[in-house]
């Protein structure tokens, strides 16, 4: 059994993996006052696992704070935390610098990749969005990173006199109070800079959505999109298997 952790800006994910199922995915908010204790609370319960895989786009101290949880309840347990490379998995990545390219991003387009046949591209609807576009022979053609459903609240509620952050569901319509038309304006921002990547940099791409806004914004998209919220722990899954060379 392995543990597969996803550490965005925002929520720790995580799922354990028996003989290649995966159960079901569990979240946590690092803001909660008694994180680490409930943490430690989800993870006592569980059987040992082999490996502990990580995919952390957080700050070095919550990964060090949440491995050492791990290491404290399964000392043997082997540690894996990969990072972003040139090539692995049938892709080849198209940053300058590989290793600068987000783990997160980089493990959802190796499942993306190994999942789907063809040309993709892959939106994570988390903290940011990000999208990459990958070519149907594996070479990836870069992508594009803009701030999520929640941060372009926040970025308006931080930066103006009246405007109020709130959690107010998002519609694809126009709207006639503050709440609704912040809500609505961001859905849309985020389905317009994704269509506008379908029409002009990923054409032919299958659109494959991840991350915590993911059904959001694929309700506000004139496109048909698969979703799937385990992409990046997929990625983590297969990372742990080993590459196929064959
Ligand atoms: N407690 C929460 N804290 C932050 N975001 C949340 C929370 N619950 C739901 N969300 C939504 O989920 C999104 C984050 O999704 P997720 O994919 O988990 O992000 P990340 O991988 O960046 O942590 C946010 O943009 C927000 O709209
Ligand atoms: C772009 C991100 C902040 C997205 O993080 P998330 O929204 O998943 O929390 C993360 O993938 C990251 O820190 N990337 C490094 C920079 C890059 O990918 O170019
Ligand atoms: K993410």
């Amino acid at each position: 059994m392995n543990l597969l952790l996803d550490m965005g800006n925002s929520l720790l994910k995580w799922a354990v993996e028996h003989d290649g199922r995966m159960g079901e995915i569990q979240a946590l908010d690092y803001g909660q006052d008694d994180f680490s204790k409930t943490l430690l609370a989800h993870w006592q319960a569980m059987e040992p696992p082999e490996k502990l895989a990580i995919a952390s786009v957080s700050k070095p101290q919550v990964l060090t704070e949440v491995a050492a949880i791990g290491q404290s309840l399964w000392p043997d347990v082997e540690l894996v935390v990969p990072q972003s490379s040139r090539h692995g998995f049938g892709l080849t990545n198209a940053y300058a610098q590989p290793e600068k390219l987000g783990v997160d991003r980089w493990l959802a387009m190796i499942a993306a990749h190994s999942f789907y046949a063809g040309p993709i591209c892959v939106v994570d609807c988390g903290t940011a969005i990000t999208v990459d576009v990958v070519r149907g022979d594996g070479e990836h053609a870069g992508g594009l990173i803009c701030p999520g459903l929640r941060l372009m609240k926040k970025a308006l509620a931080a930066n103006t006199a009246a405007l109020a952050f709130d959690n107010q569901v998002s519609r694809a319509d126009l709207a006639t109070e503050t709440g609704a038309a912040i809500a609505n304006g961001v859905l849309l921002a985020a389905a317009g800079m994704i269509q506008q990547v379908m029409a002009r940099l990923a054409p032919d791409c299958r659109l494959v959505l991840t991350g915590g806004d993911a059904q959001a914004v694929a309700g506000a998209l004139a496109m048909p999109a698969v979703i799937d919220h385990a992409l990046v722990l997929k990625g983590l899954s297969l990372f742990c298997t080993g590459e196929q060379t064959a």
